[in-house]
């Protein structure tokens, strides 16, 4: 068996009772002088003091007295108990020790406090039924021993008030210090009714006899100690128990002898109530004064040996002092005053009492049998809640089953409704992607067919658009001419297949580049059908036109077929249809950023056009004719008038008013920026290594990937400027094959003509070619393929 527990410092709880005054203190003129101030706080006057004597003016003997509670006589029993002795009750089931004494002279009422009356029944009585009510609520976890002794200290002999035959008993001291009765009788009892008899049954053994003071004065102090041990109902071979003592005390009453009249037996037991009295008081004095370690003398009474723990060791103590309000009891009670006062200073040291208890082998077959007995008595307890619910059970089974039923059809409507709603979600984002996708293979179609423009044509027409100028002669224009017929049949519009714009993709990695970067995943699928869509009209297209154009006289290669002039006039006409056609993809694939990227090289073709008929245009360009975006049919519409001249039929169009305006650059700026202009792509092509041609001088080199990216703002005015005022861009942007310079006929002497240092003087009399020529960019889109007769 082990002991075990944390302790902790305890101050002494010190109350003070003032008892109602009685009819005989009343009879003998006794004035009231100890009044309660507040729930603390107690007055007592000296009933000497004469207010009249001058000389005792000054020398009062009126004190208050300071207590942790305070009662007077309107105080309850129930009102004492609860606030000096409830609190114990649970510090001892759980293992504490704890004391209640009554302490004060003879007839202030100790006996009353503490044992009461039936009616008014004492701290015994209410302590002891709060104890094992609070027992039976933790019963169903704990078990619980309770055992009760009482005795009585009687002319400092002990004396078992249960058990009167026992005869004197003697106080022990175990190894540890407790003090034990040895041989005292102990009941064990968890019912108050029994302990009550007990008590009553034990008061009468107790020494009463009637003295002047008190009718029943109690020669003895009694002493009712009740023992708990507590363990758990869970058995284990190392059993942990808790055992806590409360001492409830009933001090026999100071006095003196002159107050009691005491005589013989009387006045012997006064002295020794006196004397055991007096060694409380020492301990008392010894214990309250925190500066001096003076020896604490238990032994000198008995009393003093068995409250030794209650004092000064391991118990939580209150001290509930009495006094009699009487002027007749000033001395006794200003002494009860002064000690209860010092009480207060008194400190314990509380620790509780663990037993630890390890069972013997032996002991194994009880502690089974116990387990055993209380694995029954759960078991009944279940059953018997068991059938008590059992129908309640059912029902709610029942509803159990019906809510699960509803709530798998709520959740089954719910996840329906969110299936369907996933499901439209799916699909429109489905059809998203698709158009994503479709957007994506137009703008690499478009990509592709921009990037083979420019790498193909742009950088090649340079030489030959540098010599064209409005004062070259008439010659050189019809020269121009014809090859713009050969060039516009030549530069239908490209449609590449597959295998071309791979091939053009090599040839420009970053375009290559791009081009996978931009579409990661094509469907191959869609390309090929847009592939298969047009490859019949290129294939047709580029058919007929090397037919027409093969030959300069192409006229003359359709008349050796033995054919009609109405089959020729169909063929002819198809061939316009292919052609128109391929203007048509041409203008779609131009749309937007086509659009955009053509738009120098449209209006460079507009210059270049309005330049050739500008020496018979005697109306000044406006400035519109340079501002004005360049439709990009005006190449499909050069390239019918070419298709209809090779074939000799006459154009049914009509030029349009503004047909003949020119850019309103200078001609000199336009030759000096028509130089930096060759010079910047002559270095171009130097530098991608062109097999075209060689031109020497400085050039700007441009980087290549701003045709097919999203092209800055510097960038297209960079390119506008030098196309208002130079023409030859122009043409060369009105087809893919490059214009061969040594077919561009310079006169040298009209070159450097008077007026004009420009080498692309236009002749003054190229009528038919220059209005052909520059009917194209005032024609709107419909116009480029429709004419307004309707015929292509
Ligand atoms: N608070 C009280 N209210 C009413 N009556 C009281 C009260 N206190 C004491 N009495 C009465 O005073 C009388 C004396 O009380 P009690 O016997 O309890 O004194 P005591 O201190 O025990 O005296 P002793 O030391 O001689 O035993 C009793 O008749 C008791 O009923």
């Amino acid at each position: 068996m082990k002991d075990s527990g944390d302790s902790k410092d305890q101050q002494l709880m010190v109350a003070l009772r003032v008892r109602p005054i009685s009819v005989a203190e009343l009879e003998e003129g006794a004035t009231l002088i100890a009044h309660k101030v507040d729930e603390q706080m107690v007055v007592l006057m000296d009933p000497m003091e004469d207010p009249d004597d001058i000389l005792r003016a000054h020398r009062s003997r009126e004190k208050s007295y300071l207590f942790d509670v305070a009662f007077d006589f309107t105080a309850t029993q129930e009102m004492v108990y609860q606030a000096t002795t409830k609190s114990l009750i649970k510090g001892v089931i759980s293992g504490y020790n704890a004391t209640v004494f009554a302490y004060g002279p003879t007839g202030c009422g100790k006996t009353y406090t503490m044992l009461g009356t039936d009616r008014e029944p004492g701290i015994y009585v209410r302590t002891l039924d709060d104890l094992f009510r609070a027992i039976e609520e933790t019963s169903s976890d704990m078990e619980y021993e309770v055992s009760m002794s009482y005795l009585e200290i009687y002319n400092e002999m002990i004396r078992d008030l249960l058990n009167p035959a026992l005869g004197y008993l003697e106080l022990r001291e175990d190894a540890k210090g407790v003090i034990q009765v040895a041989g005292i009788t102990e009941v064990s009892t968890i019912n108050a009714k029994e302990i009550m008899q007990l008590l009553v049954k034990g008061n009468r053994q107790r020494t009463q006899e009637p003295t002047a003071a008190n009718r029943t004065s109690s020669r003895s102090h009694a002493v009712l100690q009740v023992a708990v041990r507590q363990r758990s109902r869970v058995k284990s071979i190392l059993q942990e128990v808790r055992q806590g003592r409360l001492f409830m005390i009933d001090l026999a009453g100071s006095e003196r002898a002159s107050q009691t009249q005491n005589r013989g037996q009387r006045m012997k037991e006064g002295a020794h109530i006196n004397r055991s009295l007096l060694a409380l008081g020492n301990c008392i004095n010894a214990l309250s004064d925190k500066t001096s370690n003076k020896y604490i003398n238990y032994r000198d009474s008995k009393l003093t040996r068995l409250l030794k723990d209650s004092l000064g060791g391991n118990s939580r103590t209150v001290m509930i002092a009495h006094i009699s309000p009487a002027s007749s009891a000033f001395e006794e009670s200003r002494n009860t005053l002064t000690y209860a006062g010092r009480a207060k200073n008194i400190k314990t040291r509380v620790k509780q009492n663990l037993l630890s208890v390890s069972y013997h082998i032996a002991q194994y077959t009880s502690i089974i049998a116990d387990l055993r007995g209380e694995i029954q008595r759960l078991k009944c307890k279940i059953d018997e809640q068991g059938g008590r619910g059992q129908a309640r059970g059912r029902l709610e089974r029942g509803d159990i089953r019906h809510i699960q039923a509803e709530v798998q059809q709520h959740s089954g409507r719910d996840e329906q409704a969110d299936m369907g709603h996933l499901r439209e979600q799916l699909v429109s984002a489905f059809q998203e992607q698709v158009d994503v996708r479709r957007c994506l293979l137009e703008l690499e179609n478009l990509a592709m067919e921009v990037q083979i423009d420019t790498e193909s044509s742009l950088p090649k027409i340079t030489p030959a658009v540098a010599t064209l100028t409005p004062e070259s002669d008439q010659e050189s224009v019809k020269t121009l001419s014809s090859e713009a017929q050969h060039l516009q049949n030549s530069l239908l519009p490209p449609l590449s297949t597959e295998s071309e714009a791979k091939r053009m993709f090599k040839a420009s990695p970053r375009a290559w580049q791009v081009k996978s970067s931009s579409v990661p995943t094509p469907p191959p699928i869609q390309i090929g059908s847009l592939v298969t869509q047009e490859a019949p009209t290129q294939d047709s297209l580029v058919s007929l036109s090397s037919r027409i154009t093969s030959s300069p006289d192409s006229s003359e290669n359709l008349s050796e077929v033995p054919l009609s002039h109405k089959e020729r006039k169909e063929i002819l006409t198809g061939t316009k249809c292919i052609s128109v056609k391929a203007a048509r993809r041409r203008t779609r694939a131009l749309g937007t950023e086509g659009r955009h990227l053509l738009a120098p090289a449209a209006e460079r073709s507009s210059l270049s056009l309005h330049s050739l008929s500008e020496a018979d245009d005697s109306r000044a360009p406006g400035p519109l004719a340079c501002k004005r975006p360049p439709s990009p049919t005006l190449q499909h519409a050069a390239s019918e008038d070419n298709l209809s001249s090779s074939t000799g039929e006459a154009p049914s169009r009509v030029v349009g008013p503004r047909g003949d305006g020119a850019g309103p650059w200078p001609r000199g700026q336009r030759k000096s920026l028509g130089k930096k202009r060759e010079e910047s792509l002559e270095a171009k092509r130097r530098k991608r290594r062109s097999r075209s041609f060689e031109v020497t001088g400085q050039g700007l080199t441009r980087p290549k990937t701003h045709l097919l990216g999203p092209r800055p703002m510097e960038s297209i005015s960079d390119h506008r400027m030098p196309v208002c005022g130079h023409p030859a861009p122009g043409i060369r942007h009105l087809g893919k094959v490059t214009l061969p310079l040594a077919k561009v006929k310079l006169p040298p002497s009209r070159s450097a003509g008077p007026g004009d240092s420009s080498p692309l003087a236009v002749p003054s009399n190229p009528a038919g070619v220059s209005r052909r020529a520059t009917r194209g960019p005032r024609l709107p889109h419909g116009a480029s393929t429709h004419g307004k007769d309707g015929r292509f």
